[in-house]
């Protein structure tokens, strides 16, 4: 069963000359979680900011930080992020070596374990790794850039991925291209936590940015509670047509 919506600002989309207050904002606009995006300009052909950053923007909010790694090596700078104060770690199945060491590593430092898959990444590979995670991100975009178009194509992976989590406590994210609209694909299709960057920030203060996260909330929340409402139409009548039988 897909759990209450959660929203998550990307700070990528933040202005960076007064990242502190944009914190503030999101927060008290209704942010459930600060999504932070790292990136080394390597693994992706980006670079945003790193631990440092993290750890001074820290103080600004007690919300949940949901920190996305798209950095390749991972495993030597998994300590310094959870010493940055994150609370999620993403790491992604392309960065290698290897995931489940990785995940692992995360959880060992009392961190909530997070694993991305790239559009182009079938999703197989999490099945092996059900039991070290508290969260699988989507990627609805190739990673690099906020602003990009979402890509319908992972529509169906999002669906397969939530039949795979089943009842387990684990968050099914999603990340890249995020508006009204595709919030309600994405939770039609079984995503529980959205990743919204340009359609947060594109407001230009914080009232601005409550309405854009409302808007998300509203358009997601209605799509999961319907998902559910024909979910359970569909047991209701396999039930009925089992004692027909
Ligand atoms: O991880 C990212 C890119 O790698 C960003 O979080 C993502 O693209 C969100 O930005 P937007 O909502 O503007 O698409």
């Amino acid at each position: 069963m897909t759990k209450e919506i959660l929203i998550a600002p990307s700070i990528l989309a933040a202005d960076f000359a007064r990242l502190g207050e944009e914190i503030t904002a999101i927060d008290a606009a209704g942010a459930d979680w600060i999504h932070c995006d790292v990136m080394d300009g390597h693994f992706v052909p980006n670079i945003s900011f790193g631990a440092d950053v993290i750890k001074a923007i820290r103080p600004m909010t007690k919300k949940v930080f949901d920190v996305h790694l798209m950095i390749a090596p991972v495993d030597p700078y998994i300590e310094a992020f959870a010493k940055a104060g994150a609370d999620v770690i993403t790491v992604h199945v392309e960065a290698g070596p290897h995931l489940d060491r990785s995940l692992q590593a995360i959880r060992a430092l009392g961190k909530k374990a997070g694993v991305s898959l790239c559009p182009a990444t079938p999703e197989a590979v999490v099945e092996y790794v059900l039991d070290r995670i508290d969260l699988v991100l989507v990627m609805t975009v190739n990673p690099g850039f906020g602003g990009q178009s979402f890509l319908e194509s992972q529509i169906e992976k999002i669906g397969r991925i939530r039949t795979m989590i089943g009842d387990r406590p684990i968050r099914l994210e999603v990340d890249g291209g995020i508006t009204g609209d595709t919030a309600v694909t994405v939770a039609a299709a079984g995503a529980d936590t959205l990743v919204a960057g340009s359609a947060v920030f594109r407001g230009k203060n914080c009232a601005e940015y409550a309405a854009n996260i409302a808007a998300i909330r509203l358009a997601a929340e209605a799509a999961r509670v319907t998902r559910l409402q024909d979910i359970s139409a569909q047991a209701l009548r396999t039930r009925e047509t089992s004692r027909i039988r």
